[in-house]
C-alpha cells in the first residue's frame, strides 16, 4: 500500500455514502411515518440510535413523523395501580380508568421521553397527541372475537377503544415545514367528546394514509412477519395477508399491524415495512442501501 491508497475501511464508508446517493435524491422532501412500538423502545443505547436515525432523516431532507406506542409501559403502570387489563385481537379493552392511565403513560411520560431523546441527538421535536389541533377524530370500535364453541365471530365491547375517522394534517405539515419532528401519542377525542385509546399501529396507518407518506415503517420486536416455521416473509400483499390471518399464522399484536399496513397501501402509501426496531440503525439500512430489512407490504 502506498501513502496514496485509502484505507479499506474508509473506502467502504465512502462507498456506503455513494450507494446512498440515489436514495437521498429519491426521498428528499418526502414524508416517512415511523411507528415506534413500545416493545421496540429498548435500552438507552437503542433509544439514542432511534433518535439519531430520526435526526439524520430530517437532516437529509426527509420529513419523519413519529407515532409511538407504549403497550408494555401501559401494562406495567396498570399492574402497579392494581388495574386488570385484557386484550381482544391485539386491542386493549379500555374502561374509563384504563383510558385515563393510557393517556397519562402515552401522551405524558413516553411522548416527552421520545422528544427528549430527539433533542439530545440534536434534533427539534414537538410532542402532541391526536387531540391537539383536531389532528385525529376517533370513533368507537365495534370489537369482534371468535367464539370457539359456535365457530363464529361475536361482538365484544372494547370500551373506549377508538379508530381514526378523520385526520387533519395541517399541524403536522406546519411542524415539518418548520424543521420540527412531530411525535404523536395514539390518543384522540371521539365524536362523542370522550377520550379514546387507539392502537398505535392503527393511528400511525391513518396518519400515513392522510399524509400520502412515501414510506410507513413499523418498528417492533420481531424481525418482521414470520411464517409458521418462524422464517421471515420478506414480501407480502393484501391477498396473502388475508390468507395468513385466516390460517392463524398471525395473531395478537400482528393483526392490527398488518391490517393497518393493508389500509395504508390501499390508500396510496407506496410501501409499509415491518422491522425489528431493536436492530441498531436497521431502518437506515432499509432506506439507504440495497439491502432490505423486515417485511415489505405493497399492493
Ligand atoms: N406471524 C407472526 N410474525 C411475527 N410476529 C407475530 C406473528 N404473529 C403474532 N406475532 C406477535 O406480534 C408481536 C408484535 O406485535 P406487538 O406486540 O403489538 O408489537 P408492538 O408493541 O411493537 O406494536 C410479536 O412480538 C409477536 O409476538
Ligand atoms: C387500543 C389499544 O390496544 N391501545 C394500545 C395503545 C398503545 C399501543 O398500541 O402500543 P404498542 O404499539 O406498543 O403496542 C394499548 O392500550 O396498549
Amino acid at each position: 500500500m502506498t501513502n496514496h491508497d485509502p484505507d479499506a475501511a474508509l473506502l467502504a464508508k465512502a462507498e456506503t455514502l455513494t450507494e446512498a446517493l440515489p436514495y437521498l435524491q429519491r426521498y428528499a422532501g418526502k414524508t416517512f411515518v415511523v411507528k415506534y412500538g413500545g416493545h421496540a423502545m429498548g435500552d438507552p443505547e437503542r433509544q439514542r440510535d432511534f433518535a439519531e436515525d430520526m435526526v439524520l432523516l430530517k437532516a437529509v431532507g426527509i420529513n419523519p413523523v413519529v407515532v409511538h406506542g407504549g403497550g408494555p409501559q401501559i401494562g406495567a403502570m396498570l399492574k402497579r395501580l392494581g388495574v386488570e387489563s385484557q386484550f381482544v385481537n391485539g386491542l386493549r379493552v379500555t374502561d374509563r380508568e384504563t383510558a385515563q392511565i393510557a393517556e397519562m403513560v402515552l401522551a405524558g411520560s413516553i411522548n416527552k421521553e421520545i422528544v427528549s431523546w430527539i433533542s439530545a441527538a440534536g434534533g427539534r421535536a414537538v410532542g402532541i397527541s391526536g387531540k391537539d389541533a383536531g389532528l385525529v377524530i376517533a370513533e368507537k370500535i365495534q370489537g369482534r372475537e371468535a367464539d370457539p364453541l359456535k365457530g363464529i365471530e361475536r361482538h365484544v365491547d372494547l370500551g373506549f377503544v377508538g379508530e381514526p375517522v378523520a385526520v387533519d394534517p395541517r399541524l403536522i405539515e406546519s411542524l415539518c415545514a418548520d424543521g420540527i419532528i412531530p411525535v404523536i401519542a395514539p390518543v384522540a377525542i371521539g365524536l362523542d367528546g370522550h377520550t379514546y385509546n387507539i392502537n398505535a399501529d392503527t393511528m400511525a396507518g391513518a396518519i400515513a394514509a392522510r399524509l400520502g407518506a412515501s414510506r410507513f415503517f413499523l418498528l417492533t420486536d420481531v424481525a418482521g412477519v414470520l411464517d409458521k416455521q418462524g422464517e421471515l416473509m420478506t414480501d407480502l400483499n393484501p391477498a396473502r395477508i388475508a390468507e395468513l390471518r385466516s390460517d392463524g399464522t398471525i395473531s395478537g399484536g400482528m393483526i392490527p399491524k398488518l391490517e393497518t399496513c393493508v389500509n395504508a397501501v390501499e390508500a396510496g402509501v407506496d410501501a409499509a415495512v415491518i422491522l425489528d426496531g431493536r436492530v441498531p440503525h436497521g431502518m437506515l439500512l432499509e432506506i439507504f442501501t440495497k439491502q432490505g430489512a423486515g417485511t415489505l407490504v405493497r399492493r
